[in-house]
């Protein structure tokens, strides 16, 4: 039991992207999302009420992860997975244009500090991506305490010219029933439900897709004594940005692992790149333990450090 609650875990780091939801389900059906699920009541009523349907939840939290699996497991429901994945990422890569029903956010943190910003759905391709997956007729459901949270998702969709406003309500009572809901209704809050219905569509590029092999750089030859300066040093790219977060030799053999974290379009990764001699020279890699996302960013480190260390 321990282990079987985890098959409802989608890991697609080393899946071909978009993800073909049909196989993963062993069925067809309407697929439903919803990004920040938190303790998954609403997620796993939908789920018990629409058995025919197929849901997909997104959550960065893996306490909820771990969580839901465990009551997916416990109750038998088989029309739910769920990604340990920021939703705004996953949305765009794992899914085909024209393939979602709808996409629900009930409470999602408004991160009002100007330097949290980049966290909110509002920005710049969250709206591009809902134009892109979301079927025609398909519905995006927010909900929330937050006003401004939700006129300005309104807003940024308007703006795109692919949906029109279905609804805009003020709730004084229980709607999605969910703990956050219950906790700001409980507090005297109103809270806000809004529904935009795609009328046209867009497509998008994504970061992902097409080629999924990882670059493989062989060295003849790298200058061994520049790898600890690595350390600390920042690369840009057109697309991104990764910053070599620190360096650890093996004692064993002779391998060092860089430790790194890399940023793109509000997307961060962490995983290790590594360094190894071999026979006839040296190899740079992504690390196998390493489970990232093959981003233009992810690529881009690998042949990054290789150059630096052989030049
Ligand atoms: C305020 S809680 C709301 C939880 C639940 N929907 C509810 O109404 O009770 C927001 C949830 O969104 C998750 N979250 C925040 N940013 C996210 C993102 N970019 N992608 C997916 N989940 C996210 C958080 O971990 C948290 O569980």
């Amino acid at each position: 039991m321990a282990v079987q609650h985890l098959a409802y875990h989608i890991r697609a780091e080393y899946l071909d992207l978009p993800i073909d939801w049909g196989q993963i389900f062993k069925k067809q059906g309407n697929l439903i999302v919803e990004i920040g699920f938190g303790n998954g009541e609403f997620l796993l009523r939908k789920a018990k009420e629409q058995p025919f349907d197929l849901f997909v939840g997104f959550e960065t939290s893996l306490t909820s992860l771990v969580k839901i699996q465990k009551r997916l497991f416990a109750e038998g429901i088989d029309n739910v997975r769920v990604c340990l994945v920021d939703g705004r990422f996953g949305l765009r890569e794992f899914f085909n244009d024209l393939t979602v029903s709808t996409v629900y956010m009930n409470f999602p943190c408004p991160w009002p500090k100007k330097s949290h910003q980049s966290r909110r759905f509002t920005v710049a391709g969250f709206a591009d991506t809902l134009v892109a997956v979301l079927k025609l007729g398909g519905i995006f459901s927010m909900t929330s305490d937050v006003l401004w949270y939700v006129e300005d998702m309104r807003n940024v969709l308007l703006e795109t010219g692919c949906f029109e406003q279905r609804l805009f309500q003020t709730n004084k009572q229980i709607v999605v029933g969910t703990r956050y809901e219950r906790k700001w209704i409980n507090e005297g809050r109103e809270t806000y439900t809004l529904v935009m219905e795609k009328i046209k569509h867009k497509t998008i590029d994504r970061l992902t897709w097409g080629e999924q092999d990882m670059p493989h750089v062989h060295l003849k030859d790298a200058k061994e004594e520049k790898i600890p300066f690595l350390s600390d040093q920042v690369f840009k790219s057109p697309k991104g940005v990764f910053v070599v977060k620190g360096v650890y030799k093996k004692q064993s053999e002779e391998e060092y692992l860089l430790r790194i974290v890399s940023n793109e379009e509000n997307f961060q990764q962490r995983y290790f790149i590594s360094i190894r001699k071999e026979k006839d020279g040296w190899l740079v890699k992504l690390d196998p333990d390493a489970f990232a996302y093959r981003t233009p960013v992810v690529k881009y480190s690998v042949q990054k450090i290789a150059e630096v260390i052989s030049t």
